[in-house]
């Protein structure tokens, strides 16, 4: 369990669920483990319902575990009974209607929540074994562990030089040779080095939308982060760009434990491992990507992955 001054659980059903919930339209024949309808009527009853985790998922080595984690912007219970373990060196997706929770997972990972007027959490989340959530934790230090990439770009008003080196000089790293390799090597695996390397003293917001959002990648991946959590990162973007975006997520497979939030279906089945749907806070469906978008266990699952409701 987790300490601090403002955690506690609140048990029971809770405003999230009786307000309106997203049409889900059964498919007829679909699989559905829990049973016509019964997994529907226990999530609106604000009942706990267990994830349907794919053994390929369970299989593999988490980078991140999260249990029974719940959380709440004042009295409004938004994430219900998280439980799943995000795989080492792979990318995983969080996918599901608007409003189900997507970001405000993403962002309990790194503890920004804590931000927000009135939240409170229950449950843990372990990176690497070490609890996020304990009252010791801190979370500045914490928040130096993982990479963090914004739907907008957020690039210090800074060089392009400044930016990506900004991590190691707020860890009081002063040699300019291991700046200068950390900078050339960020720059090279986010695909921007032959753009930007007579351009590292121009301001980064001279840059272009594309290249500013690379440039934050590499400034996240600078700091050798455990996991990198992306929020959107396409979605200001140009398909271009979308698309210089996917390469390198599809490079970094296999160096870095990703967790992603997209709005865009074929983005998540094109780059990711593994998928999760999310429907009112709770992880519905958890298992490999090509599974959960061609054979998943779940009605709902499916519904929402062929576009029926959304
Ligand atoms: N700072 C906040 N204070 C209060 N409620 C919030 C706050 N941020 C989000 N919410 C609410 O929490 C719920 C989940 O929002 P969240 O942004 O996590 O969903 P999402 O699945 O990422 O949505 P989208 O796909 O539209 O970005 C929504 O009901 C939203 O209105």
């Amino acid at each position: 369990m987790i300490g601090g001054g403002r955690l506690s659980p609140s048990p029971g059903r809770t405003p999230q669920d009786s307000r309106s919930v997203p049409m889900l339209k059964k498919t007829p024949g679909s699989p559905d483990p829990h049973g016509d309808n019964d997994l529907l009527a226990a999530i609106e009853r604000g009942e706990p319902i267990s994830t349907v985790t794919h053994e390929e998922a369970l299989r593999e080595d988490p980078v991140l575990a999260i249990e029974h984690f719940n959380f709440w912007y004042g009295r409004q219970q938004v994430l219900t009974d998280i439980r799943m373990p995000i795989p080492r060196g792979k990318i995983t997706t969080l996918i599901g209607p608007s409003g189900c929770g997507k970001s405000t997972l993403l962002r309990c990972v790194n503890r920004l929540n804590d931000l927000a007027d009135e939240s409170h959490v229950s449950g843990q989340m372990s990176l690497n074994g070490a609890p996020l959530y304990d009252s010791s934790v801190d979370v500045i230090a914490l928040r130096k562990r993982m990479g963090m990439v914004f739907q907008k770009s957020n690039p210090f008003p800074k060089s392009v030089y400044e930016n990506v080196v900004y991590p190691l000089r707020i860890d009081g790293i002063r040699q300019r040779r291991r700046l200068d390799e950390a900078c050339e090597s960020s720059l090279r695996k986010v695909a921007l080095w032959d753009e930007v390397k007579d351009r590292l003293r121009d301001n980064a917001l001279t840059l272009s939308a594309g290249q500013q959002q690379r440039l934050c990648i590499a400034r996240a991946i600078a700091a050798e982060p455990e996991i990198l959590l992306m929020d959107e990162p396409c979605s200001a973007l140009d398909p271009i760009a979308t698309a210089k975006i996917e390469d390198l997520l599809e490079q970094f497979k296999g160096s870095y434990s990703i967790l992603l939030v997209t709005h865009n279906l074929q983005q998540a089945s094109r780059t990711s491992d593994f998928t999760a749907f999310m429907f009112l806070g709770r992880i519905l469906e958890f298992g490999p990507t090509r599974t959960i978008f061609t054979r998943p266990r779940l009605a709902e699952t499916n519904d929402f992955v062929t576009g029926r409701f959304g």
